[in-house]
């Protein structure tokens, strides 16, 4: 069982960031598993005493000195614990047999905590995703209904249900196995909710929004992981609170150390970003960490993910590595090509959306203003992954009942590859390699693996994959020239 021990208590008063670290490490490092209220509570309560209103107005006139906290007082949080737990306790009785969980017992559980929020609240705002939001206001964001789920099951003592993440969606899984499935929180806007049900088996199964059934299924350590993850330091649009993003940081650094991050993408590319922003010394650069996640996402979920690779391509974008940062996007286009766009994968359509529409096309225009010899428009590569990123996007399209491409799309795609000179163009060299079985095939799920992409720094597309491109790009290579099929013509 878990719960709000002495020896936790011993550490109260906090005062600064180190005092929730030591908390959190007491928690991770105790043989009894790591208490999901006590923690999301605490990190409730920090984050909205330095995110407020309030703290904005002090920050500005009182600088206050560094890694400083309000102070935590037990009182703050034993008040908040025990509300949480009297919630559930007297909605739906402890787990006495210690038994697996049922469907109907996490419909009720999702069910008391979807029927004690507010009528109707913003939803998208910020700071709505711990159960210090759920408890002090009766608010949570669709990622915090399902956390406050499983912290309620474990207070409940149904220590078989989890967290499961999908890079746009969360669920639970439970059962003496661990492989029920269900819904219990809603996704998007407008949608029906489908809580209690078990996870898409229907044509939702082939949209990204549930990773093609390769979802992060959490541990309890990998629980803190997402709620930490889920710390926002926003403190309006355009500032973070400095001691919110350290104390992320820190506790993100933990958690690495401690070895529970590594089935866990999302949090990895999290840590990188808040390293390249600020870097702890002693620690592995974030080059490496984006590196990590992508590791991390090949090795124990199929490559199924995108957001590796566009953590890993807005790095370099940032730090201006155009010709890496292609590779990357293409690399995030070879994980969508398989899937079928739905209705409900409007996220990554927007990360795609960006890429293609502001972020190629910007790296064109300040790459065709110079004149280097060294230029991304001379490097044949850069041309291969750009259509190999178009490609997969085309390819997304192909099979899918909701159509992704439009004429907004067409305009900076011929742009972007009209830029690369027929000389350089010529050198992205097709190789005519009739391997059928090799060839690309959504319905039979077979895809190249890597290998069938002969190094790009040959600049080698075989010409399966190009006949493999969706039509409007082979349109567009050749109309571009015909060079691009026959090298030596
Ligand atoms: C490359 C990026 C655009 C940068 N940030 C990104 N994200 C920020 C952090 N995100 C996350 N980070 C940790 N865990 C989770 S679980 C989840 C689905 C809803 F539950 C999202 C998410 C989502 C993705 S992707």
């Amino acid at each position: 069982m878990a719960g709000f021990r002495d020896s936790d208590k011993a550490l109260f008063p906090i005062k600064n960031i180190n005092g929730i670290l030591q908390l959190f490490r007491h928690q991770l490092e105790n043989a009894r598993e790591p208490d999901l209220a006590l923690l999301s509570i605490v990190a409730g309560i920090v984050e909205s005493k330095l995110t407020s209103r309030s703290a904005a107005a002090l920050q500005l006139c009182e600088p206050i000195e560094p890694n400083s906290l309000p102070v935590l007082e037990i009182h703050d949080v034993q008040v908040l614990y025990e509300k949480f737990h009297s919630i559930m306790k007297s909605n739906i009785d402890p787990n006495k047999s210690n038994s697996p969980a049922t469907r109907d017992l996490v419909k009720r559980v999702s069910d008391v905590i979807w029927n004690s929020l507010t009528r109707s609240y913003y939803k998208d705002k910020a700071h709505l995703q711990s159960l210090y939001s759920y408890l002090t206001g009766s608010k949570l964001d669709c990622f915090g209904v399902a956390f406050a789920v499983v912290a309620g099951c474990q207070a409940l003592g149904y220590n078989d249900v989890h967290l499961a993440l999908s890079e746009d969606h969360a669920w639970v899984v439970f059962g003496e196995h661990g492989t029920e499935t269900a819904e219990v929180t809603w996704h998007g806007k407008g949608n029906e909710d489908k809580r209690g049900q078990e996870i898409g088996k229907g044509v939702s199964s082939r949209s990204w929004l549930y990773v093609n059934n390769k979802p992060v299924v959490c541990t309890r350590k990998m629980e803190v992981a997402a709620l930490v993850s889920a710390i926002n330091p926003s403190l309006n649009a355009t500032h973070d609170a400095y001691e919110v993003s350290l104390l992320q940081q820190e506790l993100l650094w933990l958690l690495y150390d401690l070895g529970h991050l590594k089935k866990y993408p999302m949090a990895i590319g999290n840590l990188g970003d808040l390293e390249e922003i600020s870097p702890k010394e002693g620690k592995v650069p974030c080059k490496v960490l984006f590196e990590e996640a992508i590791y991390s996402a090949r090795n124990y979920y199929n490559n199924q993910h995108v957001y590796p690779y566009t953590y890993q391509g807005g790095y370099f974008y940032r730090n201006k590595m155009y010709k890496e940062a292609f590779e990357s996007w293409a690399n995030a286009s070879d994980v969508i090509r398989l899937y079928n766009y739905s209705r409900d994968d409007e996220e990554i359509y927007k990360e795609f959306l960006e890429i293609a529409n502001e972020l190629i096309p910007h790296i064109m225009k300040v790459e065709s203003s110079g004149f280097s010899a060294s230029s991304i428009l001379k490097k044949p590569e850069c041309f291969a992954n750009l259509l190999r990123f178009y490609d997969g996007i085309c390819q997304w399209e192909e099979g899918s009942a909701t159509p992704v491409l439009h004429i907004g799309w067409a305009k900076p795609l011929v742009n972007t590859i009209s830029k690369f000179d027929s000389d350089v163009r010529a050198q992205v060299n097709i190789i005519c390699d009739k391997l059928e079985e090799d060839k690309m095939s959504k319905k039979n799920g077979t895809y190249f693996n890597n290998n069938n992409y002969a190094s790009l720094n040959q600049t080698n597309l075989k010409e399966k994959d190009l006949t493999n491109f969706h039509p409007s790009i082979e349109a567009l290579t050749a109309a571009c020239s015909e060079k691009i099929l026959n090298p030596e013509y």
